[in-house]
C-alpha cells in the first residue's frame, strides 16, 4: 500500500517526499510529531541528497520543501522563508486559502476565508471599516476597557483558570464589541454554542450522530438563529447603536452593504478569527511573565506610570495604548516563542511551478512559518525569553515576520488585537500578583493548549 501510494503521486518534477498510507498518508506522523515531522522530512532529504546530486542540487538551490499527504489532502509543506512570502504576496496567481471542508461549513460560504477575488475585497473592506484605528480610539478601545475592568474583578485570592478565563475573555469581549449591552443577554446561551463550533471546525467532517462535526454544524444553525433575532430586534426597536452590528445595520452611513447571511458570516469571522489567537497570546504572556520575574517588573512598572496619572475610574485610551511599548513587546515576543499560529494554508487553483517544483492543482500548500521564528540570525539567543529585543522598531517590519501572516490577507484585526491583550495585561498586572498551582502540562502542537487548563493562584497587589 506504501508503495502503490507513492506511485499514484509519482509525477515528474514533485518535491521530494513520502505520501504515507492511502487516506490517513501521514497524518498521524505528523500529530504525533509535530515540529519534529517537519524536521526529520528535512533531514531525510539531506540524508537522500546524498546519494542523488541532482537532489542536493535542487534543495541546495531551492530551498526547504517537501510532499507529504497530511490532513486528507496531497499537501507541499514550504518551510522556505522567501517561498512562504511568495505565497502569501501571490493569491492572484492561484494561491487561494486551503482551509478544511469542515471549517468552511461551519463558518458560512461568505466566511472571509471561503471567499477569494473581488468577494474578497469586498468583504475585508467591511471588515476593515468596523475595526479602523479612528473605530478603534473611539469605539472599540473604551468598550474593550469597561469590560476588562468588569471581567478581571474579583479574580483575588482564588485559584483561576487562566486558559478558561482568557478564552472567555477573548470571546465576551468580541462579543461585547459586535452586539454592545445587548451581549450581556445573549452571552450565557452564545458561549457553549460558540465553544462547540470551534471545535467543530477543527473536527473531521463526518456527520454522524455525536461527532464533533455534527455538534458544530448545530451549533452554528443556533447561532445563525440568535443572531437574526438580534439583527430583527434592532430593527424593531429603531434605538441608535454604536457597537459594530449598529454600524453594520446603517447602510446609508455604510460604504460596504452587507446582506443579513453576509452580516451573520462577517460576524463569526471577527468571533472566530480573534479568539484562539487573542486567549492563547494573552494566557502565553502570563505563563511567560510568571517565568520571568524582570520581565514582569518592567512591565508593570510601565502599567503603573499609566495609571498614577489617572483616577481609579479614568480608562485606558489610545495614548496610553501608544505609551505601552514594553507591552508591545511583550505580545510580539510571547506570539513568536510559543508560536500561537505555526503556519496558515493555501491551495493551488491551477498546476503551478514553485521554486522550480512542480505543485499539482488542487493541492494544499502548508505555509509554515514556525521555524522562521526561532532564527538565531533575527533572533539571537532564539529560545529565551527576551521581550527587549523588539524595542528595536526595524524587527516588527522585518520581511520574515509571518506572526500576523502576510500579504493580501495579513491579519486585519493585529491592532485590534494587541489593543484587546495590552487592556489584559494593564488590569492583571496592575491589580494582582500570581503564581502557578503547578503540575499543568502545555501543549505546543497542533495547537498551543493546556490539556488539562493553566491553574494560576491570584492574590492582590
Ligand atoms: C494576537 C492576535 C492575532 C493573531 C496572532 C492573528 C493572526 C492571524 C494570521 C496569521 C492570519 C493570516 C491567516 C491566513 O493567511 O490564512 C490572520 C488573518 C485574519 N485575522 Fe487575525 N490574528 C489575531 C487577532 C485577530 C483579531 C482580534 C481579529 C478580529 C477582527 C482577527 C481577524 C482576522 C481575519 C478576519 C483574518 C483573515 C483575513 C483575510 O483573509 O483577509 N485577527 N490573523
Amino acid at each position: 500500500l506504501l508503495r502503490w501510494n507513492e506511485v499514484r503521486y509519482r509525477k515528474k518534477g514533485l518535491p521530494p517526499g513520502t505520501m504515507g498510507w492511502p487516506v490517513f498518508g501521514e497524518t498521524t506522523e505528523f500529530l504525533r510529531q509535530g515540529p519534529n515531522f517537519m524536521k526529520n522530512q528535512r533531514a531525510r532529504l539531506e540524508g537522500a541528497v546524498n546519494s542523488s546530486p541532482l537532489l542536493f542540487a535542487s534543495l541546495l538551490m531551492y530551498g526547504n520543501i517537501f510532499k507529504s499527504h497530511i490532513l486528507g489532502c496531497p499537501t507541499i509543506v514550504s518551510m522556505d522563508p522567501e517561498l512562504n512570502r511568495y505565497i502569501l504576496m501571490n493569491e492572484g496567481k492561484g494561491l487561494v486559502p486551503g482551509y478544511p471542508q469542515s471549517m468552511l461549513d461551519i463558518l458560512g460560504n461568505r466566511n472571509i476565508a471561503a471567499v477569494h477575488g473581488s468577494t474578497h475585497k469586498y468583504m475585508r473592506g467591511a471588515l476593515l471599516a468596523l475595526i479602523s484605528p479612528t473605530m478603534i480610539r473611539e469605539q472599540l478601545l473604551p468598550t474593550i476597557d469597561e469590560f476588562m475592568r468588569t471581567h478581571l474583578s474579583f479574580w483575588d485570592t482564588k485559584i483561576i483558570d487562566i486558559q478558561q478565563m482568557t478564552k472567555e475573555m477573548a470571546l465576551l469581549s468580541a462579543l461585547k464589541q459586535i452586539a454592545g449591552a445587548d451581549s450581556c443577554s445573549i452571552s450565557q446561551a452564545f458561549m457553549p454554542e460558540f465553544f462547540k463550533l470551534v471545535l467543530g471546525t477543527l473536527s473531521l467532517p463526518i456527520a454522524l450522530p455525536g461527532t464533533s462535526y455534527r455538534r458544530g454544524v448545530q451549533a452554528r444553525k443556533n447561532i445563525i438563529r440568535m443572531l437574526r433575532q438580534l439583527i430583527e430586534g434592532r430593527r424593531a426597536s429603531k434605538l441608535y447603536h454604536q457597537d459594530m452590528l449598529g454600524r453594520l445595520l446603517r447602510t446609508e452611513e455604510n460604504k460596504y452593504k452587507l446582506t443579513d447571511e453576509e452580516i451573520i458570516d462577517q460576524i463569526i469571522t471577527i468571533l472566530y478569527s480573534g479568539y484562539e489567537t487573542v486567549s492563547t497570546t494573552s494566557m502565553m504572556a502570563v505563563k511567560y511573565l510568571h517565568d520571568h520575574p524582570s520581565v514582569l517588573q518592567e512591565l508593570r512598572k510601565e502599567h503603573l506610570a499609566i495609571r498614577e496619572k489617572k483616577r481609579p475610574e479614568d480608562p485606558i485610551d489610545l495614548n496610553d495604548l501608544k505609551s505601552m511599548c514594553f507591552t508591545r513587546a511583550v505580545i510580539f515576543e510571547t506570539s513568536r516563542l510559543a508560536t500561537i499560529v505555526n503556519g496558515v494554508l493555501r491551495k493551488t487553483t491551477k498546476e503551478m511551478e514553485l521554486n522550480r517544483f512542480v505543485v499539482p492543482k488542487g493541492w494544499r500548500i502548508y505555509v509554515y512559518t514556525r521555524e522562521i521564528n526561532y532564527d538565531p540570525f533575527l533572533y539571537p539567543d532564539p529560545l529565551s525569553f527576551n521581550p527587549w529585543r523588539w524595542l528595536d522598531k526595524s524587527l516588527e517590519s522585518q520581511k520574515y515576520l509571518f506572526i500576523f501572516g502576510g500579504g493580501t490577507r495579513q491579519c486585519p484585526g493585529k491592532e485590534l488585537g494587541i489593543a484587546e491583550i495590552s487592556t489584559f495585561l494593564h488590569y492583571f498586572v496592575t491589580r494582582y500578583r500570581w503564581e502557578e498551582v503547578g503540575g499543568d502540562s502545555l501543549m505546543k502542537f497542533p495547537r498551543v493548549e493546556a490539556p488539562n487548563g493553566l491553574h494560576i493562584r491570584v492574590s492582590s497587589h
